[in-house]
Formats: structure tokens, C-alpha cells, sequence
């Protein structure tokens, strides 16, 4: 089945399954988004249309959330301005209460030029949570996380960090002419880890992600998906307490993108912030709240 096809099909199973339409378009556009930048096969990202209807209908087969602002997880008992909870239902991960805020971001807003691209976006993360940032392309996901991580400045606004902060760019962030073992020393030895542990802890989250970074391979010579897991790696050396994740699966192949959310639910369940950008709204279920990006009419006029 082909992209068309498979996404003509996604649209006629959620219009079944009686979700709302600005949603199911949502969805969609989504899918489309991630078909568009993995160059992968639908069946092989998502499944049969059917199952990844049913998937969706059943975490997000409620009210959509307010556009810009965080969208908390009812049933995970996780308190949230936006007060549009989702039902409670499918699988989530045993887990201990949340701790402290680690990351608290109020009222930010960014143009480029006259072109406002973020509007007053607020969000919180306390240790031991995974917030998902959603949204079109363009919608300003990376431009929040860049904001998040102190990378650029915000118009207006403001972000406080409790804690060390690990960061994974969408693309870019290695060293063409580097072995991933220099990378882990180059990046440990910033953050205070001699050589030795640098080594071992880079081999350590590589494993988690079915890696083996010991061969004598420069980065160039990595595939794009064995590129992003180094910068994963890198992001995570060091345990910060909180993690801004950049779609790091991109050419993750299905096995490593289940490996990934695996390893997230691991980083949570040991007292980690994470925010994820993520097109895929199947994991969605997974997750404390979830930031819609997806501008509004006044917003994009
Ligand atoms: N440095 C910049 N100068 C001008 N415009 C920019 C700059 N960086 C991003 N933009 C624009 O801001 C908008 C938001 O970009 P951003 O990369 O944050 O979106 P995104 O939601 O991450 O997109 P995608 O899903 O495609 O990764 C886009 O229209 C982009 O072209």
C-alpha cells in the first residue's frame, strides 16, 4: 500500500471510529508529516490503518487540546492549566508520582521577522515526566525546544531549568571526523566525566538502543539513524535531570523506535524531565501531557 493510500485509508477508519474531524485531520497530517521526512513505508511506521486507528481513537479519542497550551494526562493524576484531560484506557507504565518542577516555561513568544511562530506557550515537566510536543510542520517545535535549551532567545517569556539539561538536535550535533568513543569523551569531559566513565556510560545508552559504538567508525560513515542514536547518547551522558529530545528517532529503524520509547520510560521512571518533539501520535498514551503547537487562526494572521 502506498502513502496515499494508506493515509486515504487512516481517514476513512477514524472517520469510523466518530473521532472529530479538525482531529482526524490532525492525525493525518501527522502521519503524512513523519511518511514524508522517514521516507519509510506506512505499513512498516505505523501498521495496518485500522490498528493505528484504533490506537489513536483510543488515546486521544477526546476533546482536542487548547493550540499552545500543555494538554496533562487526567488519569495520570498530573495537574495542568489546561484542564482538557484525555480518558483513561489504554496501557501505561507502572510508575512512582512525579517529583519536583525541573523545567517551567511561561508565556513564551517568538517571531521571525513579523511571522509569529509561538504565542504565549506555557509548560511544565517535574522529574519523572515525559512531555510530547506536537504540531504541523513549521508549528515552532524545534524553535521552542532551541528556546528551552538557551540555544535562542524568546521574545518574550521566560524558562527556568532546576537541574543539568541534556539536549538532542534533530540533525546535526556530531563530529564528521570522529570514532563515537571520542564523542563520548569530548562531550563527558564538559560535563565533568573522565575519559574511562565517559566511554563506558556512552556504551551503556548505546546498548539500550541496540548499538554497539565501539568499531572504529567516523561519524560520516554512520548511517543517519546510527548518527541520531550517537546524538541521543551524547544528550543523555552525564544523567541530566532533564532531557529536550528533538524527534531523535528520525531514521530510526521500527525495532530501535521501540528500543527508544522503551529507554524513555526507563529515563522516567528514574526521576528524568523529558520533552519530545514527535510526530506520532500512537505513543501519545504514553505520556504526561502533551504541547500542541498547532497555531491558531490569530496566531498565523
Ligand atoms: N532562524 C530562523 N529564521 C527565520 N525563520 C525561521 C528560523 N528558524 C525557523 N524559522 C521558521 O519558523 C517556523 C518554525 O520552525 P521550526 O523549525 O521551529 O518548526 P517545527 O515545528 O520544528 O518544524 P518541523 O516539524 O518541520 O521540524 C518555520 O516556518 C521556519 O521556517
Amino acid at each position: 500500500m502506498n502513502h496515499d493510500g494508506w493515509l486515504h485509508a487512516l481517514t476513512g477508519e477514524l472517520h469510523r471510529r466518530g473521532l472529530d474531524p479538525n482531529l482526524s485531520r490532525h492525525v493525518v497530517a501527522e502521519a503524512a508529516a513523519h511518511l514524508r521526512d522517514s521516507g519509510e513505508a506506512p505499513l512498516r511506521v505505523f501498521g495496518p490503518p485500522e490498528t493505528y486507528a484504533a490506537a489513536v481513537a483510543e488515546s486521544v479519542g477526546v476533546p482536542r487540546p487548547q493550540t499552545g497550551r500543555a494538554w496533562p494526562d487526567a488519569s495520570a493524576g498530573v495537574a495542568g492549566s489546561a484542564g482538557t484531560g484525555r480518558a483513561a484506557g489504554s496501557a501505561r507504565t507502572v510508575r512512582s508520582s512525579p517529583g519536583p518542577i525541573r523545567l517551567d516555561v511561561r508565556g513564551i513568544s517568538k517571531r521571525y521577522r513579523r511571522r509569529p511562530v509561538l504565542s504565549g506557550v506555557d509548560l511544565t515537566v517535574r522529574a519523572g515526566e515525559i512531555a510530547a510536543v506536537v504540531g504541523a510542520n513549521g508549528a515552532g517545535k524545534s524553535t521552542f525546544l532551541r528556546i528551552c535549551a538557551g540555544l535562542i532567545s524568546p521574545d518574550r517569556g521566560q524558562v527556568r531549568v532546576h537541574g543539568s539539561l541534556g539536549y538532542c538536535p534533530q540533525s546535526g550535533g556530531t563530529n564528521d571526523y570522529l570514532y563515537p568513543d571520542e564523542h563520548f569523551v569530548l562531550v563527558g569531559a564538559g560535563r565533568g566525566l573522565p575519559r574511562a566513565t565517559a566511554r563506558a556510560a556512552g556504551r551503556e545508552h548505546a546498548a539500550a538502543l541496540d548499538w554497539d559504538p565501539s568499531g572504529r567508525t567516523q561519524a560520516r560513515h554512520l548511517s543517519g539513524g546510527t548518527r541520531q542514536k550517537l546524538n541521543l547518547v551524547m544528550a543523555a551522558l552525564g544523567e541530566p535531570d532533564v532531557l529536550l529530545l528533538d524527534e531523535p528517532y528520525q531514521g530510526f529503524d521500527r525495532g530501535t523506535y521501540l528500543d527508544f520509547w522503551q529507554q524513555l520510560w526507563r529515563w522516567r521512571s528514574a526521576g528524568k524531565a523529558i520533552v519530545v518533539v514527535t510526530h506520532l501520535l500512537n505513543q501519545l498514551d504514553r505520556v504526561d501531557t502533551v504541547l500542541d503547537l498547532t497555531p491558531t487562526r490569530e496566531v498565523s494572521a
